[in-house]
């Protein structure tokens, strides 16, 4: 009789899920101890979300910051499977999906990641965009193009919250729309990205004023309706005028991941050990947004991209070391410092002791975000785009001259 093969289940192909298969797939199995790997997004696509805002300005294009998983997976054993997670029934070990298709597990990795919370002030849901999805993101192009071709004196843009989000969207969107924009950063607390190194934040600042960007900062937003949004300020009320409100405020846990029967924080957040594994559930393993973990020195893990990569290299080890019975890391996390975009050729990189601003910032993350692409096949596409885009560009505007001469 053959013994039916075990199945590791992983829920959400983003920097937590896909690089934990990714990882798996290139660890040393025996043939008689390889799982099955299956993994599950909504979207058929991977998002790089620290490059989400090139896409704003044409700087890069979808293709490259968001891979097909079908194309990243197909050198690998892992197979995809997309669908909406709706249900994950961890007595029975299903995972229930929309179209009404369960699929059993033996081992399972929970990486889902966050929502961008549109429920905190009325209106949001109807006249704000947020910011955390290629779709979010068309939505948003969409709504500038109509602005940019109407002949409206300036395009009045509200950003509400100055934490990573609206600091660089504020940024990017600055050099795009140029002087036929009146951008506003709205933030709640004293100053803008609070949590960054002195040399980023200063960074930023001289950005945003370099660019003439508004920042209100101990001002709340009220309310948003339709062109207009209402912000608080020392207990007064203004309305201001706006034709674009871009939010960018918090982070929460879907649903399906606050309906688990799971130790979760106050936010709802999974609380893990520092294997990585939920409390209780040796065969459950959470990272990344929807996960509270403590490393083995008892830092508290940030909800980054960064720390979400760090921690797949761990999961997909643990999850080896489990099925070949070997001892379990516990996860140590290095913060290796942070970087921000600040325009389409500045940035700010604080790490490792190093700081720096302007272009060579901008070219280095550019560099490190190439490197941290999921699959070589992928960066060395992305990698010959990029130094044969400005020839490509070239050849595309002076056939389209020759087109208008004719
Ligand atoms: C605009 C923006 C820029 C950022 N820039 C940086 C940065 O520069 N550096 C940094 O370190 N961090 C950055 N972050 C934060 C970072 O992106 C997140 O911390 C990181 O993506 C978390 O990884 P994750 O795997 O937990 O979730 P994600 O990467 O968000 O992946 C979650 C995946 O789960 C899928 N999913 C969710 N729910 C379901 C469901 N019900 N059914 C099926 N699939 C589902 C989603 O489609 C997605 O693919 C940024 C965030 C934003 C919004
Ligand atoms: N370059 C990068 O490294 C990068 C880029 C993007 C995102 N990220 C990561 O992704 C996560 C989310 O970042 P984010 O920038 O999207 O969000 P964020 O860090 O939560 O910042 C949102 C900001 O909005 C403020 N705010 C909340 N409610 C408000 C209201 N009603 N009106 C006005 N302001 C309000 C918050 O203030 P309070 O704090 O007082 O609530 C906060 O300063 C973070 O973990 C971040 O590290 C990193
Ligand atoms: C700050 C650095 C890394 C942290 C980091 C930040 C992110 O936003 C991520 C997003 C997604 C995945 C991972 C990360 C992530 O790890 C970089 C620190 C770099 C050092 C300070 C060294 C810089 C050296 C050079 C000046 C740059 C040369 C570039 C090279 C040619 C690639």
């Amino acid at each position: 009789m053959t013994e039916q093969q075990t199945r590791i289940c992983i829920l959400g192909g983003g920097f937590g899920g896909l690089y934990t298969a990714l990882r798996l797939s290139q660890l040393p199995w025996e043939k008689s101890q390889e799982p099955e790997i299956v993994l599950v997004d909504q979207n058929d696509h991977f998002l790089f979300l620290p490059l989400l805002y090139e896409l704003l300005t044409n700087e890069l294009q979808a293709w490259e910051i968001s891979p097909a998983f079908e194309d990243l997976l197909k050198d690998t054993n892992v197979r995809f499977c997309q669908g909406i997670i709706n249900e994950i029934d961890i007595d029975d070990k299903q995972v229930k999906l929309e179209n009404n298709t369960s699929i059993p597990y033996d081992y399972l990795v929970l990486a889902m990641g966050s929502e961008t919370p549109l429920d905190l002030v009325a209106g949001v849901k109807d006249y704000a965009i947020p910011f955390r999805t290629i779709a979010d993101a068309y939505r948003l192009e969409e709504q500038l193009r109509r602005l940019e071709t109407s002949n409206q004196d300036k395009i009045r843009v509200a950003i509400v919250g100055g934490g990573y989000s609206g600091v660089e969207l504020a940024c990017k969107l600055a050099d795009r729309l140029g002087t036929k924009a009146r951008i506003r950063i709205i933030e709640q607390s004293e100053e803008i990205l609070k949590t960054s190194p002195e040399f980023n934040r200063e960074a930023a600042q001289n950005a945003l004023s370099d660019r003439q960007v508004w920042i209100d900062l101990e001002t709340t937003v009220a309310a948003i309706e339709e062109n207009n949004i209402s912000l608080e300020y020392r207990g007064q009320i203004d309305q201001i005028p706006v034709d674009i409100v871009l939010w960018t405020v918090g982070t929460k846990v879907s649903p399906v991941v606050r309906s688990l029967p799971l130790k979760q924080n106050q936010r709802g957040q999974l609380v893990t050990t520092s294997t990585l594994q939920v409390i209780d559930h040796p065969e459950i393993f959470a990272l990344g947004d929807l996960a509270d973990c403590k490393d083995a020195d008892g830092q508290t893990i940030p909800t980054t991209a960064q720390a979400a990569f760090q921690q797949a290299d761990y999961t997909g080890w643990n999850l080896w070391a489990l099925l070949t019975q070997r001892p379990l890391l516990l996860f140590r996390y290095t913060g290796l410092g942070e970087m921000m975009t600040l325009g389409t050729d500045n940035a700010t990189l604080t790490g490792l002791g190093i700081q720096l601003e302007g272009q060579f910032a901008h070219l280095a993350r550019r560099l490190i975000y190439l490197y941290r692409f999921p699959t070589l096949d992928h960066q060395i596409r992305v990698a010959v785009n990029w130094i044969t885009r400005p020839l490509q560009d070239l050849l595309i505007s002076m056939d389209q001259k020759i087109g208008t001469r004719k």
